[in-house]
């Protein structure tokens, strides 16, 4: 089973750069356009697969920094989501979801990734995998969310069938992920 996060930078319309803004007043979210693997040429957040032996918080730290260039203290992470992919009946991917308001840098495109700020009312659901209409409205008011969604048809997952979906909302997270 493979392991991966996304990151969800988040900042208040009138900030020019990132600060500590409580993610409560934050109005708008930092989302890529995927230029390459898997959901090409869908909008997501930054992340991508763990590495080596390193943890969820920092692989969303590495992965924004090399999909959109802005740095992050692992500690300003906040735990948004626990998200299972199945395909075919079997344990695809564990992805682990973050928010953050605190973050360094402006975004900057990459061969992976063209950033883009969008409004929380705004996002391009047409354009992003099925699923995230069901999930991210709520990750982005600010609460927690444990999903398990059901996918059938084969690799490649983004070209499989969103069957069904199992969801919970105000869910707490283990320490240290
Ligand atoms: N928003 C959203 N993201 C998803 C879904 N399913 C899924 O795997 N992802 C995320 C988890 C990862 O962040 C990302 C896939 O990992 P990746 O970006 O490293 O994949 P890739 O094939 O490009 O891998 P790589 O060659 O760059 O290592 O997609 C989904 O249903 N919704």
């Amino acid at each position: 089973m493979i392991e991966a996060t996304l990151c969800f930078p988040m900042r208040s319309r009138s900030d020019s750069a990132g600060d500590d803004t409580a993610a409560e007043t934050a109005n708008e979210v930092l989302l890529i356009e995927k230029r390459r693997g898997l959901g090409e040429g869908w909008y997501n957040g930054p992340g991508g697969k763990l590495e080596g032996d390193e943890t969820p918080r920092e692989c969303a730290v590495r992965e924004t920094r090399e999909e959109v260039g802005l740095e992050i203290d692992p500690a300003d992470l906040e735990k948004a989501g626990e998200l299972r992919f199945l395909l075919d009946g079997e344990e695809h991917t564990f992805c682990h979801v973050f928010l953050t308001t605190a973050f360094d840098g402006e975004p900057t495109a990459s061969d992976e990734a063209r950033p883009e700020w969008v409004d929380i009312d705004e996002v391009p659901y047409e354009q992003m995998w099925e699923d995230d209409r069901l999930w991210l409205p709520t990750v982005l008011e600010g609460k927690s969310v444990r999903g398990a969604f059901r996918f059938e048809g084969g690799e490649p997952l983004d070209e499989a069938e969103f069957v069904e979906y199992d969801l919970e909302t105000g869910v707490s997270f283990a320490d240290g992920d």
